[in-house]
């Protein structure tokens, strides 16, 4: 059995880039990687079988996923899956690092295989190389899979971050090219703060018509991220994550 840590992933801004290439496919863009970290135990099995939070789940990645071997990938977080923590990225992640322990397939290859069946089922661009690298706040200004796509930190003065999940809702809806995102991770990138970051990423957001009505926060697909303590209870509290994916 194979243990892994996973953190979560939540983009503000992403500008879709195609390729012909499955694997340079991605998006560029500016992504939280935060804690809790989800806890996947990976194994072998005769046929791929995805647990989450203690059920069964259909999980269209499995397709391309099962091309790096058969496993049961099990695992646990504490935020819901469908939102926009870009969980389906980590449980892609979780199987691809399983198999690459388990059945000695290059981690490359591995990590590679995890992007492609995010972009293949419209279930990702960019989480499965954020929650590989970790950082806390990263520019993706490369798209793609580990190895082909670039991530740099960015180094803020943290303050607190706050998330809320509000409705499941599909990825597709939300992958959309607005060429608003390449001038708003501009600005950004001239004024580097976690505060800026919560502004571009609002005015990103409302273009795509996800509002939020909380002070400096955005809304992400079906999730409210807020800087700062909220007045009333039922948020989760993240932190940093400053290390990506690891085994253990
Ligand atoms: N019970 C379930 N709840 C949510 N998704 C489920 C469930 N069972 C299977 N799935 C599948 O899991 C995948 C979830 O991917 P999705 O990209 O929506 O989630 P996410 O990674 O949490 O969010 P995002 O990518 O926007 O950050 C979808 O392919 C969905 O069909
Ligand atoms: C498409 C996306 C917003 C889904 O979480 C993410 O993968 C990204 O930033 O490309």
């Amino acid at each position: 059995m194979v243990l892994l840590h996973i953190p979560v992933s939540i983009s503000g801004i992403w500008y879709p880039i195609k390729s012909e290439i499955v694997s340079k496919t991605g998006s560029v863009g500016l992504t939280l990687v935060l804690e809790p970290y989800s806890v996947f135990e990976v194994k072998k099995s005769d046929t791929p079988v995805i647990v989450f939070n203690g059920i069964k789940i259909d999980f269209p990645n499995v397709a391309v996923l099962k091309r790096l071997g058969d496993l049961r990938v099990e695992g646990e977080a504490k935020v819901p899956l469908g939102y926009g923590y870009g969980l389906s990225g980590s449980i892609s992640l979780a199987y691809a690092l399983g198999a690459s322990e388990i059945y000695n397939v290059s981690e490359r290859v591995a990590l590679e295989t995890a992007h492609e069946s995010e972009v293949l089922f419209n279930n990702g661009l960019g989480d499965v190389i954020s929650q590989y690298y970790g950082g806390g706040l990263v520019y993706r200004k490369r798209p793609g899979a580990p190895g082909y796509g670039e991530v740099e930190r960015v180094e803020v003065e943290w303050q607190e971050v706050y998330s809320k999940p509000i409705e499941r809702m599909s990825t597709k809806g939300v992958i959309r090219q607005l060429d608003i995102a390449k001038a708003l991770i501009q600005e950004f990138l001239e004024d580097r703060t976690l505060k800026k970051f919560f502004e571009v990423s609002r005015r990103f957001n409302e273009e795509l018509g996800f509002h939020s009505d909380y002070n400096d926060s955005f809304r992400k697909k079906g999730l409210i991220v807020k800087l700062g303590n909220p007045a009333e209870s039922g948020w989760i509290s993240h932190v940093p994550a400053m290390r990506g994916a690891y085994v253990g």
